[in-house]
């Protein structure tokens, strides 16, 4: 698979290989800081553009079409795994996600459907990763995605975003039986989920454990990094069995920096960090084993073009350099309000410091 690829530099440093620089995407790189993207927006609902591949297809090349970038992420969101699970959501503009009826006590959850048909129910995003393989003919990796089980499980309970996810929480420490079973069903439909993602030419896998900087490091260490090492362990032994490519995985466990040698001993190849962590401190604590992605903070994109360029700079030069183990991204995801410019400007700067 990665031969047919004119640019694999992310492959080649998730699977620990030398680079000739650093390769670089960012997360929520398709969004609303870009007037191309609000314009399709305007005529379709969330989900609708989720589910119409044309139209996800569309929006996922949006940003390599403006931006050198080194991969692609599928176009789609964590909360399609929920919907699949029988739960209605939806994403009200301005706002984020909604849940209508969300689990309040482990007696919802017999209104989900604990082993749905992953192709009947999630079939439309193979579907919009095939168009997008088409429109990308080889130039750069596509990466395929989902979410971390305790993080949609935060969802699913609160009903959507919450300050101090308290309902969620509390379903821990009030059912903790429950609990693991809920979110054993999330991931065990999360493989097969992954699985088919790269059946359909995903490249690379990354699992968005958004939510872990919510967890003590005790209900990480329970209800979090277990799960999240049994997608991974379970996806590739799938995909080897499938004669599938074995792709590389990340995990972005945002906020869990007291797990950093536990994720190190993880099965992931990848592991991405928000903004908090230094890389030194972080290259350290992972004893050089991963490949690390990150970490710029989204907001030092509200800087002059000259204050991203240092700070991307620096940032390479504290990854090392960035020819080996490295993948440049921000530390979180793009905002609505950031200058398309600025994200150019990043990109230029990471590109140009680790050539040299
Ligand atoms: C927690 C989470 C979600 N979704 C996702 C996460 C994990 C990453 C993270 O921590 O941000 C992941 C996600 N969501 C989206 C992508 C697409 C690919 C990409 O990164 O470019 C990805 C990888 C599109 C999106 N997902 C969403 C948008 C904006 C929705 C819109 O157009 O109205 C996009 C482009 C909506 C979304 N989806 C979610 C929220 C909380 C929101 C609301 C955000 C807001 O309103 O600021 C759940």
């Amino acid at each position: 698979m990665t031969n047919e690829l004119k640019n694999d530099l992310l492959l080649r440093a998730a699977r620990g290989e030398q680079t000739e620089r650093a390769p670089v995407w960012v997360m929520r790189q398709a969004g609303r800081y870009l007037p191309e993207f609000m314009e399709v927006r305007k005529s379709y609902d969330f989900f609708t553009m989720c589910r119409t591949p044309k139209v996800a297809a569309e929006v996922t090349m949006q940003p390599l079409r403006r931006f050198p970038l080194d991969a692609v992420i599928i176009f789609s969101d964590i909360l399609v795994i929920p919907q699949a699970l029988g739960m209605t959501v939806e994403m009200i503009p301005g706002k984020g996600p909604h849940f209508p009826e969300p689990l309040i006590t482990p007696e919802c959850m017999k209104k989900l459907t604990a082993k749905p048909d992953v192709k009947a129910t999630l079939g439309y995003v193979s579907e919009a990763i095939k168009e997008t393989k088409r429109q990308l003919d080889g130039q750069v990796p596509l990466i395929g995605f989902c979410g971390g089980p305790w993080t949609l499980m935060a969802y699913m309970v609160e009903g959507g975003g919450s300050k101090t996810f308290s309902k969620a929480k509390a379903w821990l420490y009030k059912y903790p039986v429950e609990s693991l079973e809920l979110l054993y069903m999330i991931a065990d439909l999360s493989i097969d989920y992954l699985v088919e993602q790269v059946r359909a030419g995903a490249n690379i896998l990354q699992v968005f454990e958004s939510w872990a900087g919510e967890l003590t490091p005790v209900h990480f260490a329970k209800y979090s990094l277990p799960l999240l090492s049994h997608i991974a362990s379970s996806v590739k032994t799938k995909l080897a069995a499938e004669g599938l490519t074995v792709v590389p995985m990340t995990v972005f466990a945002k906020g869990a920096h007291y797990a950093l040698e536990d994720l190190a001993e993880s099965p992931y190849d990848v592991i991405g960090l928000d903004w908090t962590m230094d890389p030194k401190e972080a290259i350290r604590r992972t004893g050089g084993k991963k490949t690390l992605q990150g970490n710029m903070d989204p907001c030092a994109l509200y800087g002059s073009t000259e204050t991203i360029a240092e700070v991307a700079s620096d940032m390479v030069a504290r990854f090392g350099g960035g020819k080996g183990r490295y993948i440049a991204n921000m530390g979180h995801g793009m905002n609505p309000d950031h200058q398309p410019d600025h994200l150019g400007a990043f990109i230029a700067a990471v590109q140009g410091s680790s050539s040299k």
